[in-house]
């Protein structure tokens, strides 16, 4: 079932923008310019693109705080902005700015305090707060007055409150962002139990690669406010040409090795150790290894997945062709 429609969406600001020492001028700022989108339920979704590339303009329309400029918006079926009263009963949303815990509260009370918002009947309520507790790892922590929260356990304490009232959508802006490494994971590895039940279509916004990695079974990347790829992770890779690599030990010095549809990049230690990268679309890492293991002495290899750090860079200085026609000036008000 589709719970995220977009046609045609669009959102442009109107700045006033400085020119000269003391003149303005009122440009427009194509935030969102023309987005397609449809996510049917279940779906995992990385909303991703550089900075200013319009992720949040374009959750906040999702989400009933922005008003389109033009364009045709469904979100489980409701208008967002006018069915927003309705709407917010059907989605979850954590913004990072924006906190739904009362700060001086222990947490077991503001979950209480949102059920009463959501008018959830206890015996549910009971139930979705023992299931997600569990699922989050948000058990310790219930009789922590919220302020007393590390970032990464108010998150996963955020993530639990967004879903109490068993929304059909949750949103999550940037649901790692500021975390240390452990925290990140522990994010990471809830959100991805989450995404496992198949309950919940997610769509999240992130700049860190190891989310999208672990959490993205679909990609969405914009730019300019325009869809630039739409797809898995792997025809991403597929679109921008990535490399796989097998790294070879050999058991002793060896010269370059040869092997079709490979190139060797690397050549260490005498060439007991070489790196070869090649197209997934040309060969497999099968026909490479045998091909090594033919020619000389193999003793261990490894196989490296294509680096999605590259290819995300690669996608966000490669002129998508469009022209965006976008003065992404200085924004001088809101
Ligand atoms: N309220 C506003 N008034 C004027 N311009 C705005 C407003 N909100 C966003 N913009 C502009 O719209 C463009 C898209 O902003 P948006 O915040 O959606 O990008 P983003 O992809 O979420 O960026 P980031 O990754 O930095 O959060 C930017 O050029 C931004 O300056």
């Amino acid at each position: 079932m589709t719970v995220i429609e977009a046609r045609g969406l669009r959102k442009t600001f109107s700045i006033a923008k400085k020119v000269g020492r003391v003149r303005r001028k009122r440009v427009d700022v194509h935030a969102v310019d023309g987005i397609d989108l449809t996510v049917e339920t279940g779906d995992m979704l990385g909303y991703i693109g550089p900075n200013g590339a319009g992720k949040s303009t374009t959750l906040k329309m999702f989400t009933g705080v922005l008003t389109p400029t033009s364009g045709h918006v469904r979100v489980c079926g409701l208008r967002p902005v006018p069915d927003r009263v309705r709407l917010a009963r059907r989605i979850g949303v954590v913004f990072g700015q924006r906190s739904q815990l009362w700060w001086d509260l222990p947490l077991r009370e503001s979950f209480a305090l949102l059920r009463h918002i959501y008018r959830v009947p206890a015996a549910e309520h009971a139930q979705r707060l023992k299931n997600y507790v569990d699922l989050l790892d948000v058990g310790p922590l219930l009789d922590t007055p919220v302020r007393q929260l590390s970032l990464g356990q108010r998150m996963r304490s955020e993530v639990t409150a967004a879903l109490l009232h068993a929304p059909e959508v949750l949103f999550l802006d940037e649901p790692t962002i500021g975390l240390d490494v452990v925290s990140k994971e522990a994010v990471r590895s809830a959100l991805a139990a989450l995404a496992a039940t198949g309950e919940v279509t997610v769509v999240l916004t992130t700049h860190d690669l190891d989310d999208i990695e672990r959490l993205c079974r679909r990609l969405v990347v914009i730019d300019h406010g325009r869809v630039m790829h739409d797809g898995t992770l792997e025809e991403l890779h597929r679109a921008y040409g990535s490399r796989r690599r097998v790294i070879v030990e050999l058991d002793g010095p060896y010269g370059r090795l040869e092997v079709p549809s490979a190139t060797v990049d690397r050549i260490e230690a005498e060439g007991r150790r070489q790196t070869l990268s090649f197209s997934p679309s040309d060969t497999t890492a099968a026909a490479v290894i045998g091909a090594v293991a033919a020619a000389a002495p193999l003793r261990d290899l490894q196989v490296a997945e294509p680096d999605i750090d590259e290819v995300v860079r690669r996608l966000y200085t490669t002129p998508s062709g469009v022209p965006s026609g976008t003065p992404l000036g200085e924004s001088l008000e809101g």
